[in-house]
C-alpha cells in the first residue's frame, strides 16, 4: 500500500498561496544569518537547497515567526502576520527538522494536536480526511508515535501539518536520515501536495532528487541567495552542477558533500 492515495485529496484547496519576500533579514540575537534576501514562492513546489549552515531552517524559522525578522513578507498581498499562531491561521505550516512528534501520544492524538485550532466537528472531519489521504496511518492509527520508524514518523508530522488545511506548507529537510526508498515516497508526497492546490516550499540536501521533483529552486549560501530558477534549468545551472552534482554517484550527492568538494578545490 502507498502512504499517500492515489485519488485526488480533500485538504489544502484551490487557493494557492503565493508568498513575495523583499529585504528579508534574520538571526539570532546580533549574529545575523539571513541579509536582504528576495525571493518568491509561487504555488507548486519550490525547493531551497544549500550547504549545512547556509541559513535555510533559519529562513523557515523567520517565516514561521519563530525567530525575528525584518524586510516585507507579503502572503498573497496581505503582511504576513509576526506571531506563529496567527501565521498558522493565516495559512501556513512548518514542519520542522527532526519532526517533534509526542513520542508517547498515538498517531490519532498528534494529528488531533495539529488541528488546534478548529472545532471539535471540524477536527474530526479533518481527522476523516487525512486517513484517507494517508491510508497507512489509519492501520497505525492507535500506534504510539515514538514506537514508528522514522520514515513513518516524517509521515505523521506531514500528515499532522496538513490537519491546518495549510495553503502553504514548508518541510525543512524531509527526507533526512531516510532510506532511499522512503526518501523517494516522501518527496512524491509533497510534489502530490503541490498538485492537489497545497503551495510547498522544501528546504532539501538531495539535490538530484529534490530538483526532480521541483518546480523552481532556490540556492542558499551563507545567507545569501547565488542562484534561482525552474528546477530543470537550475539543475544544469554550472553553480549547482559544479557544487552539487559532480560526484560519480549523483543521488547520493548531498549539499555538504559538494560544500567540502568546493572547499576542496578552492584550496588546490
Ligand atoms: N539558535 C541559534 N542560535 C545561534 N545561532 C544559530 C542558531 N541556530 C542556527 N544558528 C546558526 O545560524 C547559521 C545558519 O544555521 P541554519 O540551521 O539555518 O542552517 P541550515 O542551512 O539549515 O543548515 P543545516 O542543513 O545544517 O540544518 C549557522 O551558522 C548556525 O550555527
Amino acid at each position: 500500500m502507498m502512504w499517500y492515495r492515489e485519488t485526488p485529496f480533500v485538504l489544502g484547496g484551490p487557493q494557492q498561496a503565493h508568498l513575495k519576500v523583499r529585504n528579508l533579514s534574520a538571526g539570532y540575537g546580533a549574529f545575523l544569518v539571513l541579509r536582504n534576501l528576495h525571493f518568491e514562492v509561487k504555488p507548486g513546489l519550490t525547493v531551497i537547497l544549500g550547504p549545512n549552515g547556509a541559513g535555510k531552517t533559519t529562513l523557515l524559522k523567520a517565516l514561521m515567526g519563530l525567530i525575528p525578522r525584518q524586510g516585507i513578507v507579503l502572503l498573497d498581498g496581505d503582511d504576513l502576520p509576526e506571531k506563529t499562531h496567527e501565521i498558522v491561521k493565516a495559512g501556513v505550516t512548518l514542519v520542522a527538522e527532526g519532526r517533534q512528534l509526542f513520542p508517547q501520544m498515538t498517531v490519532l492524538e498528534n494529528l488531533e494536536l495539529g488541528g488546534w485550532l478548529c472545532d471539535k466537528h471540524e477536527r474530526a472531519r479533518r481527522i476523516e480526511q487525512v486517513l484517507a489521504d494517508f491510508p497507512k496511518l489509519r492501520e497505525r492509527a492507535h500506534q504510539l508515535a515514538g514506537t514508528m520508524s522514522g520514515g513513518e514518523q516524517q509521515m505523521v508530522a506531514v500528515a499532522r501539518a496538513m490537519m491546518s488545511a495549510p495553503r502553504l506548507l514548508m518541510l525543512d529537510e524531509p527526507s533526512l536520515g531516510l532510506a532511499p526508498k522512503m526518501v523517494d515516497e516522501l518527496l512524491a508526497i509533497a510534489r502530490r501536495i503541490a498538485d492537489n492546490g497545497t503551495t510547498v516550499l522544501m528546504v532539501e540536501q538531495n539535490v538530484k532528487k529534490a530538483l526532480a521533483v521541483a518546480d523552481r529552486g532556490y540556492v542558499l549560501e551563507r545567507g545569501a541567495l547565488v542562484a534561482s530558477g525552474p528546477a530543470r534549468l537550475l539543475e544544469r545551472s554550472s553553480v549547482v552542477r559544479e557544487a552539487y552534482l559532480g560526484a560519480d554517484d549523483v543521488d547520493k550527492t548531498t549539499a555538504a558533500d559538494a560544500v567540502a568538494r568546493r572547499r576542496k578545490s578552492a584550496t588546490v
